[in-house]
């Protein structure tokens, strides 16, 4: 008989993304569908950045109903074959689990989980078969925004909390106040940067810094607080959450970690947020304000088709002006141009009303009719039939 269980492997590359993206999946297939969810992971220290209640030094534990396994190399913990074998963002499986694969009366539905992408080629790709030794079918299962793709990470009621969150002001200015953030007054403008090391970021902060509005950047300590060395009284490693450094009209906040639900709410009080890699880009865009995505750098710029691909999507049908306007933006956040980046951003500042409008439509143009779990689970069903 088949075990009903589903593994899921994920080797943590050099940020938080890979978990940030199967921590999220893991937590609704148990949740939502109501699957027993082995999660494996190479690196817990770093998850435990994005999820407090983890204790890294455990091999193997039960954190909100899923089952969390240290991933060693040798394996040192069995596996047994189940329903389902996810290998996130093709990282390479043990041999003792392929082995297994092999080896099982009833192989599990193996898939390889692919990052998300707004290219047209991903409708061509998700759902195909790759053969592999032992006769058994590997399957790439692509993220997208069309209804021939995987779909997008997305809870049921995700939308409505969120709309019940941002309709009463007082839930983030009580979010600040629990976060340790100080001297944010309702009307000032809020900002989350989560982003990698750019010019364009000292660059918007010498903006804010001479403008007319008070202006809060909340930043987690680390790549982002790279690239404002010069700004700062003390070396990056020696910042402290809740400590605030004030420029002008700017007050540069050292934002503590939360786990995934406590960022989902910072990005839905923040008035815009600077985002980055694959899951925070997602949850900028379900949370309904304008962003910019600072997207993760590939070799031979190849980031740079993909952020083409997805704002091509995102502007489809957004009045022209203002979608220049937002393109330009983002380009000139991604390409480092200090001084593009300051005419766009104030260019955009004029755009305010319609690009919030859209960034409220948005959410429900891209989900389409089901979330990527809904589907997996669904695609599950049809490839084992
Ligand atoms: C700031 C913050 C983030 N997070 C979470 C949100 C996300 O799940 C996670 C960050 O992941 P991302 O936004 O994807 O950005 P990232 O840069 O950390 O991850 C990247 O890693 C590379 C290896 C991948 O190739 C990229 O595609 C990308 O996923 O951290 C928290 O839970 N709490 C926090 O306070």
């Amino acid at each position: 008989m088949q075990h009903s269980h589903w593994d899921i492997f994920c080797a943590v590359v050099d940020n938080y993304g890979d978990i940030g993206v199967t921590w999220r999946l893991a937590r609704q297939l148990a949740s939502e569908h109501g699957i027993e969810v082995n999660l494996w992971v190479d690196d817990l220290r770093s998850f435990g950045h994005i999820l407090p209640a983890l204790d890294p030094k455990l091999p193997c534990q039960m954190v909100e109903g899923i089952r969390v396994l240290q991933w060693n190399t040798p394996l040192d913990q069995p596996y047994v074959a189940g329903e389902v074998l996810i290998e996130a963002f093709a990282c390479e499986l043990p041999d003792e689990v392929k082995q297994a694969v092999r080896d099982a009366a009833m192989p599990p539905c193996w898939l390889n989980l692919e990052y998300l992408s707004a290219e047209d080629w991903v409708e061509g790709c998700h759902g195909l078969p790759s053969f592999q030794p032992g006769g058994i079918n590997k399957y790439f299962y692509m993220p997208g925004f069309s209804a021939a793709t995987g779909g997008l990470i997305c809870e049921t009621g995700l939308f409505e909390t969120r709309a019940a969150w941002q309709a009463d002001s007082a839930n983030k200015m009580a979010l600040f106040q629990k976060l340790g953030l100080g001297g944010i007054q309702a009307e000032d403008k809020v900002i989350s940067v989560f982003s990698y090391e750019t010019e364009a970021l000292p660059a918007l902060c010498e903006l804010w810094s001479e403008g007319q509005q008070r202006v809060h950047a909340l930043i987690p300590k680390g790549r982002s607080f790279n690239s404002l060395k010069a700004l700062l009284p003390c070396p990056v490693e020696a910042l402290t959450p809740g400590q605030r450094i004030e420029l002008g009209m700017l007050t540069l906040h050292v934002l503590p970690m939360t786990d995934q639900q406590g960022y989902d709410r910072l990005l839905w009080s923040c008035d815009f947020n600077i985002v980055r890699g694959e899951d925070s880009f997602l949850r900028a865009q379900w949370a309904a304000r304008p962003f910019i995505w600072h997207i993760y750098q590939q070799e031979e710029d190849y980031h740079l088709v993909k952020l083409e691909a997805f704002m091509q999507l995102y502007c489809d049908n957004l009045a022209s002006e203002i979608a220049e306007c937002w393109r330009n933006l983002n380009l000139s956040f991604n390409q480092q141009q200090a001084t593009a980046v300051q005419q766009h951003w104030q260019y955009m500042d004029s755009h305010a009303v319609p690009l919030l409008a859209h960034a409220r439509q948005w959410p429900i143009d891209a989900l389409k009719t089901t979330d990527l779990a809904t589907r997996l689970v669904q695609f599950v069903k049809n490839s084992l039939r």
